[in-house]
């Protein structure tokens, strides 16, 4: 699968598991296969959940073929992050080269660039990609706030074709879907249902890992217009949604994966495992999950 002009639908923010230190390439091939067939539109390595920050270069490009492999030809897209530019650039121009869907690529963090410098930075970013890119918004992480003019001035470059909303601005959301420049995708697990409902295009989810097929329904039921199913589906969710992030993604999600036997529960420094009285809470809740 190559370069996507379409990036609605679920996109799962893959974690990337760990065993004794080292990238567990058999349990992260295990969870592309076991999620493959769920509906969603395909897979995200190396964002932030992926615990891209703690992955060298070799790593990282390790854990994009095992993907590749393992997804089958369901689109993935690669994420990229840093705040130096001309290794930035290097990074797209070799990441782009690939057989990936798009990249999802962050505003420079710490640094806390003007407008403009923003609107640089993305350019000279897609200038350089040959496959989209999807603008990862998350002032919370970069410290970086993309307006909604830059946005709609990035949304201009042919390569810049969609959001990956953490912008924790919900004006800025409704206007980004209602001017249809970018398709929208939540990066807020518990938006999923408001940002579809307005028509946004989807969502790159890291606790649509567990009940994947409960947020696909949720969608399909918002796309053909039955709300009333849509909230039957989505409400009891939420707990649930909300305990993935009550401590530092991914403990969580990772907490609760091991716990079902998918992959260990082992994060790199200064990332930590959840608690688990957390892990038992999600484990509860799932049990008190009416069937979809
Ligand atoms: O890695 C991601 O992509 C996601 N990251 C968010 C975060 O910053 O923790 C959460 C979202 O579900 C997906």
């Amino acid at each position: 699968m190559h370069s996507l002009d379409d990036f609605s639908g679920l996109w799962i923010s893959l974690v990337t598991p760990f065993a004794d230190g080292a990238v567990d390439h058999p349990a992260l091939a295990r969870l592309v296969q076991r999620l493959r067939g769920t509906g969603i539109a395909g897979f995200v390595a190396c964002g932030s959940t992926g615990e891209a920050a703690s992955l060298d270069e070799a790593e990282q490009q390790a854990v994009l073929d095992t993907v590749l492999v393992a997804a089958q030809g369901l689109p993935v897209v690669m994420g990229l992050s840093g705040y130096h530019l001309p290794k930035m650039l290097a990074a797209v121009k070799a990441t782009s080269a690939q057989p990936v869907a798009g990249l999802l690529v962050t505003a420079p963090c710490y640094i806390r660039p003007s407008q403009s410098g923003l609107l640089r930075w993305f350019t000279d970013l897609a200038d350089a990609s040959q496959v989209p890119l999807i603008i990862y918004d998350i002032p919370y992480r970069t410290g970086a706030t993309l307006d909604l003019a830059t946005l709609l001035q990035l949304a201009r470059h042919p390569r810049i074709r969609a959001i990956k909303d953490c912008g924790g601005d919900a004006a800025k959301t409704a206007a980004l879907v209602a001017s249809g420049a970018l398709q929208v995708l939540t990066g807020e697990d518990a938006q999923f249902f408001s940002t579809l409902a307005q028509g946004g295009a989807g969502a790159i989810s890291a606790s649509a890992h567990g009940h994947t097929q409960r947020f696909v329904k949720v969608m399909q039921a918002i796309a053909e217009g039955d709300l009333p199913q849509a909230r039957t589906l989505w409400q009891p969710l939420l707990p649930w949604i909300a305990g993935q992030f009550a401590e530092p993604n991914p403990g969580p999600i990772k907490g609760w994966l091991a716990h079902y036997g998918l992959m260990q529960a082992e994060l790199r420094a200064p990332m930590t495992v959840a608690s688990q009285a957390l892990v038992d809470r999600l484990v509860t809740l799932d049990q008190n999950l009416p069937p979809v």
